[in-house]
């Protein structure tokens, strides 16, 4: 893995106690700390790695980065006139390169200047509970200082790659979201196992950075949205060369002398390639923080209330991946802000505002998570899918709409294809799902994250006038499918 510069700073904290410590200066953790330190607490936060997190270095930013000039260059493939003037192949070096600058060449300068403008006092070492409100700090050199918490402690520890049980696979030296968006080559022939959003999105990206790449998945692809989202992704991925094994996982994975790797399939086929990435989910980062000493399991998701507080503990909070909410860096930040907040306010003795969308919950983690997913064609999804909303006993009616139809994608491109779902909740006529597939719908999504969050009743929204011709059209259109109330 590239070489990680985690800025000077002191390893060990400089003083026995403060208001708030916490553990993990992730997206969410950094947020949790600003957030209270405007509410006027003292914070200390521990990072063991680079201030900044998963997101900044191995996860949304340099996938992002990874994913951005292929969609550029099939966006120019699609129109006239652009299509002569991009007429290459993706430059991986130079891809690569960018990618390199987007995650700041693994060195936290810039983050760790910002913690500091906030005020937020940070420590380099790995944190453990001792016992409550107490965390012990090991720093890289093996000292250890132990500091206690005034009024709370938040784990924000986030989560590592889960590896599947198949034979051979650990010893394989397998990648995992770690390694396929910090490389530094382009493997020529890549296995990714899984078929959920990380191994979607790097089949996407590495296919048109130029590798030969098989997509395994258990089942299909996206299992968590509209089932139509991952049928477009893998019949985009197999017109673009990608192989993509739907219900197919391998029953044995090898790494031989010569470096590369034999995946046997379960119809006997041996699939060789020389690097083989699992993306099959995420485990909770929490195996070696002291839990057992606060009567806490090992290893185990930390359950939480709305404003995010572990259940039976009234000074601890866990925020972002670690709870298992939403593992989204967006959702992660949006819990942080009213964690924050209401460590502040319990702290101050000030009224906690913990009804339903008050201040100081994380409400929409239950039913409004938005999600891009930056594949071909990318997937922005809200809400519940059709099959969620009646599994929760809701009387729904679903309105579809084919996005190619609409006057903005016949500009968008040569043949725009795409589609759009309403899930509507008929007793009330508002919206609770919507899901759009389509080249550069993600952009998109927010105006149906407001709709359902604000529960605009769809007779309001005919009120509501997108602009002609863009792909914004399709609410139109969907509320015309529906009819007007
Ligand atoms: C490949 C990939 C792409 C993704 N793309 C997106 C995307 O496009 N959009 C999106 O919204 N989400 C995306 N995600 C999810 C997103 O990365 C996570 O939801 C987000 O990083 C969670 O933030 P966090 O702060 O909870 O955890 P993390 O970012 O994992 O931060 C936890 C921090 O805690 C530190 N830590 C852990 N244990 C200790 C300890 N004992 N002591 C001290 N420090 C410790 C770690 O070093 C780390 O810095 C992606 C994930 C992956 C894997
Ligand atoms: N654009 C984004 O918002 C974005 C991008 C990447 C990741 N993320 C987040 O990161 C998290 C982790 O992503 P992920 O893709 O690792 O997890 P995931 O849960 O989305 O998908 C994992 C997939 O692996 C499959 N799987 C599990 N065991 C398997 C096996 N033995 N063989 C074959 N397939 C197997 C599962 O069925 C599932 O489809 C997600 O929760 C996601 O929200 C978000």
């Amino acid at each position: 893995m590239r070489p990680l510069t985690a800025t000077a700073a002191t390893d060990l904290p400089a003083q026995d106690s403060y208001d708030l410590v916490v553990i993990g200066a992730g997206a969410v953790g950094e947020n949790v700390a600003d957030r209270a330190v405007q509410g006027g607490l003292s914070v200390l936060i521990v990072e063991s790695e680079l201030v900044g997190g998963e997101c900044s270095y191995w996860a949304c930013m340099p996938s992002k980065a990874l994913l951005r000039a292929g969609s550029v260059r099939r966006a120019a493939h699609a129109v006239p006139g652009a299509r002569e003037a991009v007429t290459g192949a993706v430059d991986a070096r130079a891809v690569l390169d960018r990618r390199d600058a987007v995650a700041a060449h693994w060195d936290d300068a810039g983050q760790v200047r910002w913690l500091q403008k906030a005020g937020i006092a940070l420590a380099r070492g790995r944190a453990r509970l001792d016992g409550e409100r107490r965390v012990a700090i090991t720093a890289s050199d093996g000292s250890t200082r132990t500091v206690t918490a005034h009024h709370a402690v938040a784990i924000c520890t986030g989560s590592t790659a889960s590896l599947p049980p198949i034979d051979g696979l650990a010893a394989a030296r397998p990648w995992t979201s770690r390694e396929i968006t910090s490389t530094e080559a382009i493997p020529a022939r890549l296995a990714i196992i899984g078929g959920g959003v990380v191994g979607c999105e790097m089949a996407t990206a590495f296919t048109s950075l130029g590798s030969r790449v098989t997509l395994l998945a258990r089942s299909g692809l996206l299992a968590d949205v509209e089932p139509f989202a991952g049928e477009a992704v893998a019949e985009r991925l197999r017109a673009e060369g990608a192989e993509v094994l739907l219900s197919t996982s391998p029953t044995r994975v090898d790494r031989r002398d010569n470096g590369t790797v034999g995946l046997t399939l379960p119809d006997g086929r041996l699939l060789e390639v020389d690097e083989v990435v699992v993306a099959t989910g995420r485990a909770p980062a929490t195996d070696d923080l002291g839990l057992e000493t606060v009567g806490l399991e090992p290893g185990s998701w930390l359950e939480v209330d709305d404003t995010l507080r572990v259940l039976g503990h009234d000074w601890l909070y866990a925020v972002g991946d670690v709870n298992r909410r939403a593992l989204l860096t967006h959702q992660g930040k949006y819990q942080a802000r009213a964690a924050g907040d209401v460590i502040a306010a319990r702290a101050s003795g000030a009224s906690v505002d913990d009804g339903e969308w008050g201040r100081h919950v994380a409400t929409a983690d239950h039913v409004v998570v938005p999600q891009v997913t930056f594949t071909s064609p990318e997937v922005a999804s809200v809400g519940l899918t059709a099959a969620e909303a009646v599994r929760r006993g809701l009387r729904t009616r679903v309105v579809d709409y084919e996005l190619g139809w609409l006057a903005g994608a016949t500009v968008h491109g040569e043949g725009y294809r795409g589609t759009a779902r309403l899930v509507v909740d008929e007793d009330e006529t508002v919206i609770v799902g919507f899901t759009l597939v389509g080249d550069d719908v993600g952009e998109l999504l927010h105006a149906a994250t407001i709709a359902i969050v604000g529960r605009v009743p769809l007779a309001r929204l005919w009120h509501a006038v997108p602009s002609y011709p863009t792909l914004s059209e399709v609410w139109l259109r969907l509320l015309e499918g529906y009819g007007r109330p």
